[in-house]
């Protein structure tokens, strides 16, 4: 993974958080950062969708997540910079079990994924909302649902579910 991707939890500064009228060294201003926990079966593909949302491009190789890799990328809304920090979370119950509490610490919003082309990582869902509900994640708290592998589509595996609900 390419070192550049990866972020730690502190703060980060840049010469444009610096106030008008300091000397430049001076309380610069942090960036809001809002932490963005990203779940799903192993192999659905949530390390390519973090990276290439994070780097503009899909990772060379990719290899299942151990624990968790944090990735991060600065936006503007409404004229505001924020840091979103992605977690790229384990699929793989031996691989997250010792961090799952802190995943769900002081989260801002959920990305649950599943594999359009495997039906089972779909039927998995129910199980991580319940992993959400345990870890006592406010109603209030955004969840999004992300279908993955949609550019293979002649494997796309039909859901016989029209609606899901992700609380
Ligand atoms: N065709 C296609 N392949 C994808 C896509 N996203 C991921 N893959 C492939 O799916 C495999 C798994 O991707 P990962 O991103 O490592 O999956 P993961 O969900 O992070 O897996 P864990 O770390 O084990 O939880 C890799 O071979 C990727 O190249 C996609 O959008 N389209």
């Amino acid at each position: 993974m390419a070192s550049e991707m990866e972020s730690s939890l502190e703060a980060s500064f840049s010469s444009s958080d610096v106030l008008p009228g300091t000397s430049g060294f001076l309380s610069p201003a942090r960036s809001r950062i809002f932490k963005i926990i990203v779940i799903g079966d192993s192999n659905v593909g949530k390390t390519c969708l973090t990276f290439r949302f994070c780097a503009g491009r899909f990772p060379d190789r990719t290899e299942a997540t151990i624990g968790v890799d944090f990735r991060e990328r600065a936006v503007e809304i409404d004229g505001e910079r924020i840091k979103i920090q992605l977690w790229d979370t384990a699929g793989q119950e031996r691989f997250r079990k010792s961090m799952v509490q802190h995943y769900y610490r002081n989260v801002h919003a959920v990305v649950f994924v599943y594999d359009m082309t495997n039906v089972a990582s779909f039927h998995s869902l129910p199980s991580w909302i319940e992993e959400c509900k345990q870890h006592l994640l406010a109603s209030d708290i955004p969840r999004i649902l992300v279908g993955n592998k949609c550019d293979l589509r002649s494997a796309i595996q039909e859901t016989k579910t029209d609606v899901i609900i992700l609380m």
